[in-house]
C-alpha cells in the first residue's frame, strides 16, 4: 500500500543496506534492497480513453463540458477559454493524504478519464511511471489539462515525500494556486507544513481540502485547529461534515446554507441539495456566522449593511471569498472523502470559485539577459511577446526529452524558434503537446496561461526561461537544493559504462536536486540526491530505463565546510623557469556569513592594484576552491571572500597567474580563519504505541538526537518531534522495526545544517587523510 511504501512504516519491508558515515564509500557488490514491495498488478502505463460524459451528479453536472470543443478551437490557436477561466493549480500534502486519488476523482468527473485508475491497484492515471505504479507513490508531477464549468484548469500532481520537495517546489513556481488536502485522521503533518510553507514562500493562494472523512477517526474540527495552530492560518470554513467515518454522508454548505447528500459511494455516485440536519443547524449557523464576519471585513459597504442586519447575497459572498483567498487574507476550507467520492465536485466549484486566474497574479517580473540590472515586466496578454519557464524536463520513451513550460505571456508555436535567455541559444519548437497523465495531444499553439510539454529542445534544462527571439527577457530563477546524501555507484561491466554516462546525463538534466561526479582518486562516480528513497529511485531508473546493472556502494552524508571567524591573507604566486615568469600577488579576507547564505565573492579594490581584467581570475581559482574545502575536501559554505588588495607585474602578470594565487589565498585562508564542519540535521517524526515510548526515545538520544516535544494522535498513538544528524539516521526503519515490532513509523526531512561535534570532525578529517595517502 502506498501508505506503507512513503511513510517508511516500519513495518513495510523497506530494507537499507545503510551505514556508517566514511567519508568515502566503500563499495560493494548489492544494489539497495529498494522498498521491496510487491509488484502491483499493473506495470504498463495506464492509457486513457475518452471522457465519459452523463456520470456523476445532478445538479452539478451541466457545468461538465465537452474538452474536446475547446481542444480542438485551441488548435487554430484561437483563445477559446478567455484567460480569466483559466486555473493553474497544484495538489500538495503529506504523503498519502490522497492527492492522486483526489486528482483521480478530478479527473472522472471533469470528463476527461473513462475508467477510474486506483492507487491501489496500481492503475493511477497521474502516477504513470512504472516505479510509481508498482509502488503506489507519485514520484514525478504530471501535468493534465481539464475543464470545469467552463474554466480550463491545468493540474499538477505533486509528491508528498520528502526526497521529492523539489518537484512541489517547481510545481508551486509556476503555479496559480493550490489545493492543500489533509487527511482528516492524522490533520496536520510533517510535510504538509513543509509545502506550506513553500507555498507562503511563493505567495500561492490556496485552499484547504481535508480529506479522508469516511477513515476511522476522521475528525473535521481537529485539522481545523490544527491548521491554525500548526500552520499560523487563518481558516474560512465554508463546509462542514455531516457524520463522520462509516457514518460520513456529505458537507453542509455554508455559502447556500444547504446539505449536499450523496446517495451512494460508487464512482458517479449522485448528488442532491437538502434541507439542513436539524443536528446540525446550530453548528452551521454559527459557522456562517464566523465566516460572515471575516469576509464582510473586505468591503466596507458589506459589513455597513450587515451591521445593519442585511446578509450579503450568494454572488457577493463568493466575490468577497475569492477576494480574500488570492490576497491571502484568510483560506478556505472545504472537507470530504475522495476515495468515496464524497466533496469533488463542490471542490471543483472551489478551485473555480475562489482560485486566481492567471491575471489576478502579480505579473512575472524579469531582467534583461544582456543587463541584469534593467528589470522587463511581461503581462498574462497573448499580444505581449513571448516568454515562458521551462519548469520540468523528463524523458520520455516515445518523443525522447520533454520539457514542461508555463507560457507566461505571448503564443508559444509549433515549428518556431526562441530564444533560451540564460544560455543566449536558440532552441527551435519541434512539437507541443498538451499533456495528460501519460497520454498526449499535439497542439499547434499554446497561448499565455498555458502549461504545454516541449519535445525536441536541445540545451534547456529545469529553471531557464524561453524568450521571443526579439524580446529576450531571464524570468526569476528557481532556487535548487543542494543534496544531502551521496553514493558511489560502478557500472558493472564495461557495456554499462557508456549507457551509464547517458543515464546520468539524462536524469540530472530532469532534477536539478541529483547530481553526479566522478572522483578521479578513487576511480568512482559518486551520485548525490536529497535522501536514500530519491537516489534508489534514480538507482532503479537506470535500471529500468537505461539498462544499466551498477554495482552501489553504502550511502554517505553529505557534509559541508566553513568557517568560524574573519581572517585576511596576503598571497604571492611566483614563479620564473624560462621565458616568461607569472606573477600576482593578492590579499584576499574571509569572513564567515549567515547559515545557508552559500558563498559570496567580493571586491574591494580600489585604484587598479589589481586591473580589473584580472578579476576575474581570481573569482576563478576562489570558486574552483570552495567545492573542496580544507578539512575533509567538503564543500564550502556561508563565506564571503573580499579581495581588498593586491599588485601586478606588467609584464608577467596573467589571468591564470591570479587564478593561481587565488588557490594559494583559499588554502592560507581559510586555516586561518576557524574551518570547522557542517552536518544535515533532520527533523524526525516517530509515531509509535505508548509502550515503545521509552524504547524509541533512547534509541533517538543515542543518534545524538534531540527531543522537541510530544504529543498525542489517535488510537493511544504518541508522537515524538526530534532532530537527529542524517549521518546516525541510517538502518533506522530495520531498528526501529524491530523495537516496536513494527508498529511505529517515521517521516523524516531536512531541518538545517549544524557543526559537527569535534570528535566526529576529527575522525572524518583523519579519514579523509588515509584516503589521500
Ligand atoms: N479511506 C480513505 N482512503 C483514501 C482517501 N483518499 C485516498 N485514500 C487512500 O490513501 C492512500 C494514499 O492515497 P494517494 O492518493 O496515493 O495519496 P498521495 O497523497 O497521492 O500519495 P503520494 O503521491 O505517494 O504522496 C491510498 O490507499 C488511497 O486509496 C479517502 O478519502 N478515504
Amino acid at each position: 500500500m502506498a501508505a506503507d511504501a512513503l511513510r517508511i512504516s516500519s513495518s513495510s519491508s523497506l530494507v537499507c543496506n545503510l551505514n556508517g558515515s566514511q567519508r568515502r564509500p566503500a563499495l560493494t557488490s548489492h544494489r539497495p534492497s529498494f522498498l521491496g514491495l510487491p509488484p502491483r498488478a499493473s506495470s504498463l502505463p495506464h492509457l486513457l480513453g475518452k471522457s465519459r460524459i452523463g456520470l456523476g451528479s445532478s445538479k452539478l453536472s451541466h457545468r461538465r463540458k465537452q474538452f474536446s470543443v475547446f481542444a480542438a478551437v485551441a488548435e487554430e490557436g484561437k483563445r477559446a477559454v478567455p484567460l480569466r477561466d483559466y486555473r493553474n493549480i497544484g495538489i500538495m500534502a503529506h504523503i498519502d493524504a490522497g492527492k492522486t486519488t483526489t486528482t483521480e476523482r478530478i479527473l472522472y468527473y471533469t470528463g476527461r478519464n473513462y475508467k477510474i485508475g486506483e492507487v491501489h491497484e496500481g492503475t493511477a492515471t497521474m502516477d504513470w511511471m512504472e516505479q510509481e505504479q508498482e509502488r503506489g507513490i507519485t514520484i514525478t508531477s504530471a501535468a493534465t489539462t481539464t475543464f470545469w464549468d467552463k474554466h480550463r484548469i491545468n493540474i499538477i500532481d505533486t509528491p508528498g515525500h520528502v526526497d521529492f520537495t523539489l518537484e512541489v517546489e517547481r510545481a508551486l513556481r509556476v503555479l496559480d494556486g493550490a489545493i492543500c488536502l489533509f487527511d482528516s485522521v492524522a490533520g496536520v503533518e510533517p510535510q504538509s507544513e513543509t509545502v506550506w510553507r513553500q507555498a507562503d514562500k511563493y505567495g500561492v493562494p490556496r485552499i484547504c481540502f481535508v480529506n479522508k472523512m469516511d477513515r476511522l477517526g476522521a475528525n473535521f474540527f481537529r485539522t481545523r485547529d490544527m491548521i491554525v495552530t500548526n500552520l499560523g492560518a487563518k481558516p474560512l470554513v465554508l463546509q462542514i461534515p455531516i457524520g463522520a467515518e462509516d457514518s460520513f454522508k456529505g458537507v453542509v454548505d455554508l455559502v447556500r446554507m444547504k446539505a449536499i447528500v450523496w446517495s451512494g459511494e460508487e464512482l458517479g455516485a449522485k448528488f442532491s441539495y437538502e434541507d439542513i440536519p436539524a443536528d446540525l443547524e446550530e453548528l452551521a449557523q454559527e459557522y456562517r456566522g464566523a465566516m460572515m464576519e471575516l469576509i464582510v471585513d473586505l468591503d466596507d459597504e458589506v459589513m455597513e449593511n450587515y451591521l445593519e442586519g442585511v446578509e450579503p447575497d450568494e454572488a457577493t459572498v463568493k466575490r468577497l471569498v475569492r477576494k480574500g483567498t488570492i490576497t491571502g487574507k484568510f483560506v478556505p476550507i472545504l472537507c470530504g472523502s475522495a476515495f468515496k467520492n464524497k466533496g469533488v465536485q463542490p471542490l471543483l466549484d472551489a478551485v473555480v470559485d475562489y482560485l486566481p486566474s492567471p491575471v489576478e497574479v502579480p505579473p512575472m517580473n524579469g531582467t534583461d539577459p544582456e543587463n541584469p540590472e534593467v528589470t522587463i515586466v511581461r503581462k498574462p496578454d497573448d499580444e505581449e511577446p513571448f516568454a515562458g519557464l521551462a519548469f520540468k524536463i523528463m524523458s520520455d520513451p516515445f518523443v525522447g526529452s520533454l520539457t514542461f513550460v508555463r507560457v507566461y505571456s505571448g503564443k508559444l508555436t509549433a515549428g518556431s524558434y526562441v530564444l533560451n535567455a540564460n544560455k543566449g541559444k536558440k532552441e527551435r519548437i519541434g512539437r507541443l503537446l498538451e499533456m495528460h497523465a501519460n497520454s498526449r495531444e499535439d497542439v499547434k499553439v499554446a497561448l499565455t496561461g498555458d502549461i504545454v510539454a516541449l519535445a525536441g529542445l536541445k540545451d534547456t534544462i529545469t529553471g531557464e526561461t524561453l524568450s521571443d527571439p526579439e524580446s529576450p527577457v531571464v524570468l526569476e530563477r528557481m532556487d535548487f537544493p543542494d543534496p544531502v546524501i551521496k553514493v558511489a555507484i560502478e557500472p558493472k561491466t564495461k557495456a554499462d559504462i557508456d549507457k551509464m554516462a547517458t543515464g546520468l546525463i539524462k536524469l540530472a538534466q530532469e532534477d536539478p536536486s541529483f547530481h553526479f561526479s566522478r572522483d578521479e582518486e578513487m576511480n568512482q562516480t559518486v551520485i548525490e540526491g536529497m535522501g536514500e528513497l530519491h537516489l534508489e529511485i534514480i538507482v532503479d531508473r537506470l535500471k529500468r530505463e537505461f539498462k544499466v546493472e551498477a554495482n552501489v556502494g553504502a550511502p554517505q552524508v553529505n557534509y559541508r565546510e566553513s568557517i568560524s571567524k574573519v581572517a585576511e591573507v596576503k598571497y604571492t604566486h611566483k614563479k620564473q623557469s624560462g621565458g616568461q615568469g607569472q606573477f600576482a600577488d593578492i590579499t584576499v579576507r574571509f569572513e564567515p556569513l549567515e547559515a545557508g547564505s552559500g558563498y559570496e565573492f567580493k571586491s574591494e579594490i580600489k585604484g587598479g592594484a589589481v586591473p580589473r581584467e584580472y578579476i576575474p581570475g581570481v573569482m576563478k581559482g576562489l570558486e574552483e576552491c570552495m567545492g573542496s574545502g580544507v578539512l575533509a575536501g567538503f564543500p564550502v559554505v556561508d563565506v564571503r571572500a573580499c579581495l581588498v588588495d593586491g599588485s601586478y607585474h606588467d609584464v608577467d602578470s596573467s589571468v591564470l597567474a591570479f587564478q593561481l594565487a587565488a588557490r594559494g589565498a583559499f588554502r592560507e585562508g581559510m586555516r586561518k580563519a576557524g574551518p570547522r564542519m557542517l552536518e544535515p540535521i533532520m527533523r524526525v517524526e516517530v509515531v509509535t504505541p505508548e509502550e515503545h515510548l521509552g524504547d524509541v526515545i533512547g534509541d533517538l538520544n543515542s543518534r545524538r538526537g534531540q527531543i522537541n516535544s510530544f504529543g498525542d494522535k489517535p488510537g493511544g498513538l504518541k508522537v515524538v518531534d526530534s532532530l537527529v544528524p542524517l549521518a546516525e539516521m541510517f538502518q533506522y526503519v530495520s531498528t526501529l522495526r524491530g523495537m516496536t515490532k513494527g508498529r511505529a513509523s517515521y517521516t523524516m526531512q531536512l531541518a538545517k545544517f549544524d557543526v559537527v561535534p569535534q570528535h566526529i570532525q576529527n575522525q572524518l578529517s583523519s579519514k579523509d587523510q588515509e584516503v589521500a595517502a
